[in-house]
C-alpha cells in the first residue's frame, strides 16, 4: 500500500485498533479521516462526538499524524480526498447496523481497495454459527458458551507513528457546546475503566442491579463510540464472570443485527403482533410524569444523564409497551434521541427483548415494575434522587404515594392502575 485511508467511524480511539494498527505497519502514508454528518442532530451525542474527535485528533498529532475532517456524505467525501491524495487502499473497521452496511457497499463498489478489519465487538458478528444450522444465535446462553471458548486475537498497542502527508487541510472540527453530562474521548474512557478494574469490578456480581448504589461501569458510552476496544476490556476483566456476560450481551445484539439489520423497525419474531397509539400517555411516560414513581425516576434520570441504570431501562421500557401497550418503537426512538450510548444493536435488541419480540425466551414473562420497585430500590433511595417531588416521603410510601392520606404536591396521579399486577 503507498497512501491508506483510515476511515473513522465508531472506533474513536488509538489503543487496539486493526484498521489503523494494519494501514501504519503496510503503508507508506496514512490520511487518518472522519467524515461528519451534518444531518447527526445537535444534542448529548454530538457533544460527546465531537469531544472524542478532539482527542482522537490530539492523539494522533502525539505520533506525527492527524485527523482530517470532513463534512457531508461518507462515501463521497472519502472519495474525493481519495482521489486528492491519491489513495489506493481504505481501511475501516466493520459494523453491523443496516446504515454501516449500505455504507461498506457502496464502497465496495467504487474503484479502489476496500479492507475491513475487527474491533467493534470482542467477537466478530459473523465468527460463530450455532451447530444446528441457521446464520446466527437467536438464544444467548448457547451464544456465550461458545463466544468464551472462541480464540480472541491479541490486542494490539497504539501504533508508535501515524505518517499523515503534510500539506495537507486537516478541517475544522466544530466545538462542542455547552459540555455534556460525561467527557467525550479515549483518555477519558481509558482512565473510568482503569479505576472501574481496580474499585468497581469486584463489586459488580453482587451489585450491578442496585438501583441507588448505582455500582455498574458507566463504561457504555464509551465502548458505543469506540474510545475502548471491548476486547481490551474483556480481557483486562476476565476476573469477573458476571461482567464479561454484559459485554457478551452487547456482542449477541450485534450478531443479531448483523444477521437482521431491519432490528430497528421490524419485530425480530411475531411479525403479527400489533400495538396501541396512545399520545399523551406516551407524552407523560418520556417526561417522566406517569405517577408511578421507579418509571419516573428512571425516565428523567435519561433526561438529566444521557444515561439510565440498566434496571431502570428494564423497568420503564417494560412499563411503556406491557404495562401502557404502546410500541417499542416509540421507547427506541426515544432513548436513541437521549441516550449517550445509543446504540441500534443494543437499543432496539433490549427493547425487542423486553417487548416480546426478540431474543427473550420466555417472551411472555411477567414483569410488575412495583415488586421491581421494591427489591432494587428498597429504601426508596433512586426515587428520591430524581423525583424531587417525592423527597420527603417515608419509605413504605415512596413508591406508593397514592397510598398516603394526602397525595404529595405537584406530583401527578397514576396513569396507569394495573401497574402493579401481573
Ligand atoms: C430498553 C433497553 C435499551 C438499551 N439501550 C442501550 C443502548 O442504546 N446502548 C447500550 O450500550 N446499551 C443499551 N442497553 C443495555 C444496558 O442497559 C446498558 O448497556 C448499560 O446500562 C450501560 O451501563 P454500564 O456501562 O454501566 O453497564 P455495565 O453493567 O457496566 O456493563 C458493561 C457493558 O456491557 C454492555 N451491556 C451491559 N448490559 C447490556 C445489555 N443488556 N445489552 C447489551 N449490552 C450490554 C454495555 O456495553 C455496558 O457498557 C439497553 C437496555 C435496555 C433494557
Amino acid at each position: 500500500m503507498a497512501t491508506a485511508i483510515v476511515l473513522f467511524n465508531r472506533d474513536l480511539r488509538v489503543h487496539d485498533h486493526p484498521a489503523l494498527a494494519a494501514a501504519c505497519e503496510r503503508a507508506e502514508r496514512v490520511v487518518p479521516l472522519f467524515v461528519l454528518d451534518p444531518a447527526v442532530p445537535e444534542g448529548n451525542r454530538r457533544g460527546f462526538l465531537l469531544e472524542c474527535l478532539a482527542e482522537l485528533r490530539a492523539a494522533l498529532r502525539a505520533r506525527d499524524g492527524d485527523l482530517v475532517v470532513r463534512q457531508g456524505d461518507v462515501v463521497r467525501e472519502t472519495m474525493k480526498l481519495a482521489a486528492e491524495v491519491g489513495v489506493t487502499t481504505i481501511c475501516a473497521s466493520a459494523d453491523v447496523s443496516s446504515l454501516a452496511r449500505r455504507r461498506e457497499e457502496r464502497f465496495a463498489g467504487e474503484r479502489i481497495e476496500y479492507l475491513l478489519f475487527p474491533g467493534v465487538t470482542v467477537v466478530p458478528p459473523d465468527a460463530l454459527r450455532p451447530s444446528g444450522g441457521g446464520d446466527h444465535y437467536r438464544v444467548f446462553t448457547p451464544y456465550w458458551r461458545a463466544w468464551t471458548r472462541h480464540p480472541r486475537r491479541p490486542v494490539l498497542p497504539p501504533p508508535r507513528a501515524v505518517r499523515t502527508p503534510s500539506g495537507l487541510a486537516a478541517g475544522r472540527l466544530p466545538r462542542p457546546q455547552p459540555p455534556g453530562p460525561a467527557p467525550g474521548g479515549e483518555p477519558a474512557a481509558r482512565e473510568r475503566a482503569d479505576r472501574w478494574l481496580r474499585h468497581g469490578l469486584d463489586g459488580y456480581a453482587d451489585g450491578h442491579d442496585d438501583l441507588a448504589g448505582d455500582r455498574t461501569s458507566r463504561l457504555s458510552p464509551y465502548l458505543r463510540f469506540g474510545c475502548l476496544s471491548p476486547l481490551e476490556l474483556a480481557c483486562r476483566a476476565e476476573r469477573s464472570e458476571s461482567f464479561v456476560r454484559q459485554l457478551c450481551w452487547r456482542d449477541f445484539h450485534h450478531q443479531v443485527t448483523y444477521a437482521f439489520p431491519r432490528i430497528g423497525r421490524e419485530n425480530y419474531r411475531h411479525p403479527e403482533r400489533r400495538w396501541r397509539q396512545d399520545p399523551d400517555a406516551l407524552q407523560a411516560w418520556q417526561a417522566g410524569m406517569t405517577g408511578l414513581p421507579i418509571v419516573d425516576a428512571g425516565m428523567r434520570q435519561l433526561l438529566a444523564e444521557g444515561w439510565m441504570h440498566n434496571r431502570a431501562r428494564l423497568i420503564t421500557a417494560a412499563y411503556l409497551v406491557r404495562h401502557l401497550g404502546l410500541d417499542w418503537r416509540d421507547g427506541v426512538r426515544h432513548f436513541f434521541q437521549h441516550l449517550l450510548d445509543g446504540d441500534v444493536a443494543d437499543n432496539s435488541g433490549n427493547w425487542q427483548w423486553v417487548a416480546g419480540t426478540g431474543n427473550d425466551t420466555r417472551p411472555n414473562r411477567t414483569f410488575n415494575p412495583l415488586r421491581q420497585a421494591k427489591r432494587y430500590d428498597p429504601d426508596g433511595h433512586y426515587v428520591r434522587r430524581y423525583v424531587p417531588e417525592l423527597a420527603g416521603v417515608p419509605a413504605p410510601y415512596v413508591h406508593e404515594p397514592w397510598r398516603l392520606p394526602s397525595p404529595p404536591a405537584g406530583y401527578p396521579a397514576r396513569l396507569d392502575s394495573a401497574a402493579d399486577q401481573g
